[in-house]
């Protein structure tokens, strides 16, 4: 294990040496992101309070096609607040149909899902914040910084708020995970003379992101997938061979069982596949509103994939890196194939070439009507 160290003392040594970019602008990474785990404990502790809070999965309304809850929008007002003492000149939220301007000297822009997992705020399931920082070029029109290609994105990282509170970041240089640490640091009791024993003070309470492991590597191979089946019928013939072909075992083409986990926590199946591999699916499907995918290029698929493939796994829109793709707005949809880098090449090629149904028959299969 490496050692433990806080979040603000290894971002600096890892920022020196992830960047080429000038000195200042590391640093106004650094105090962003550092912005941005503040508003993760905050948020954090909201979640943990569950109903105590109040009404946090009561229904507030509709943006961008989407559900707003309670939740949703005390965590985008607490981004907000956070990052308006921080080097950010412009927040494209999911949670605010336009971008919010926030300082006109700031050199960086936050592309931001506040709250990741919405449909899971009343069940007690993991939930998260995912965000994206990119570079101002133009500080007359800073918006535009939202809309470059994933690629260009300075850092990325997810909040997951689950059993654990664990932070996920990309410098652009390898993938670290920065746990929680609320254990009370124990007061230096200091022994009263002459009137005899006073009770020591309590603990001081502590929150900081500290890092325990070294950078994480998601597998190569895997035999766990994610999916929604219950879209299956509405899925292009590419994916429904792929998950086929999975849900056959070891009597299908390839020849090894799987297990299928579906969380419909983004945040909570990424941190999943980073610890133990996997591949995560959200194809795009013949249902309106998800012709273009579910998931929101801008604030979900790009800091995913920046995050992923830094960690040695790869994720495409079902056939493109989604890191090459340029959003033509901030709500933009995609479809997301991201895990261990197999799976996701296997989509792809089955999307460029999909396999011949009679090589999917019963008939053929290892255990078809033409074998015992
Ligand atoms: O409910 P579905 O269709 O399975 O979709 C689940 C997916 O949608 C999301 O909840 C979308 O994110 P939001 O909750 O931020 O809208 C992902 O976290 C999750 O993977
Ligand atoms: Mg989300
Ligand atoms: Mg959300």
């Amino acid at each position: 294990m490496a050692d433990a160290t806080t979040l603000a003392r290894h971002l600096v040594a890892w920022s020196n040496a992830a960047h080429n970019g000038a000195a200042h602008r590391r640093a106004d990474v650094v105090r962003t992101i550092l912005a941005l785990a503040d508003a993760g404990l905050a948020i954090a502790d909201l979640v943990a309070m569950g109903p105590l809070a109040g009404e946090m999965a009561a229904v507030r309304g509709e943006s961008n096609g989407d559900t707003q809850k309670e939740l949703d929008l005390r965590a985008h007002d607490i981004v907000i607040d956070r990052l308006a003492g921080a080097p950010v000149a412009v927040v494209g939220s999911e949670e605010a149909d336009a971008p919010v301007l926030l300082d006109p000297a700031g050199t960086l822009a936050v592309a931001i899902d506040p709250l990741d997992g919405s449909s899971n705020i009343e069940t007690n399931v993991s939930v998260g914040t995912i965000f994206s920082i990119l570079g101002v070029e133009d500080a007359d029109d800073p918006a535009a910084a939202l809309l470059q290609p994933g690629h260009r994105q300075l850092a990325a990282g997810f909040l997951v708020y689950g059993p654990q509170t664990a932070l996920v970041l990309t410098l652009g240089s390898g993938t670290e995970i920065f746990f929680l640490d609320k254990r009370p640091v124990a007061p230096v009791v200091s022994v009263q003379a002459g009137n005899g024993w006073a009770a020591p003070p309590p603990p001081t309470p502590k929150a900081e992101f500290v890092r325990m492991t070294g950078p994480v590597a998601v597998a190569a191979e895997t035999k766990e997938f994610a999916i929604n089946a219950s879209n299956q019928r509405h899925w292009a013939p590419s994916i429904r061979t792929y998950v086929d072909d999975c849900l056959a075992g070891s009597d299908g083409p390839r020849a090894k069982n799987y297990n299928m986990r579906w969380i419909a926590s983004l945040v909570a199946d990424a941190f999943r596949i980073l610890r133990r591999g996997g591949v995560y699916l959200y194809p795009t499907d013949e249902r309106p509103g998800y012709r273009s995918g579910r998931l929101r290029l801008v604030y979900e698929a790009n800091p995913i994939a920046l995050i992923i493939e830094q960690a040695g796994g790869a994720a495409t829109d079902g056939q493109t890196r989604i890191l090459d793709l340029t959003p033509g707005h901030l709500h933009e949809r995609t479809a997301l194939v991201f895990g261990s880098r197999a799976e996701v090449e296997r989509v792809a090629n089955h999307h460029a070439a999909p396999p011949l149904l009679a090589d999917r028959a019963p008939l053929f299969g290892q255990r078809g009507l033409l074998r015992a």
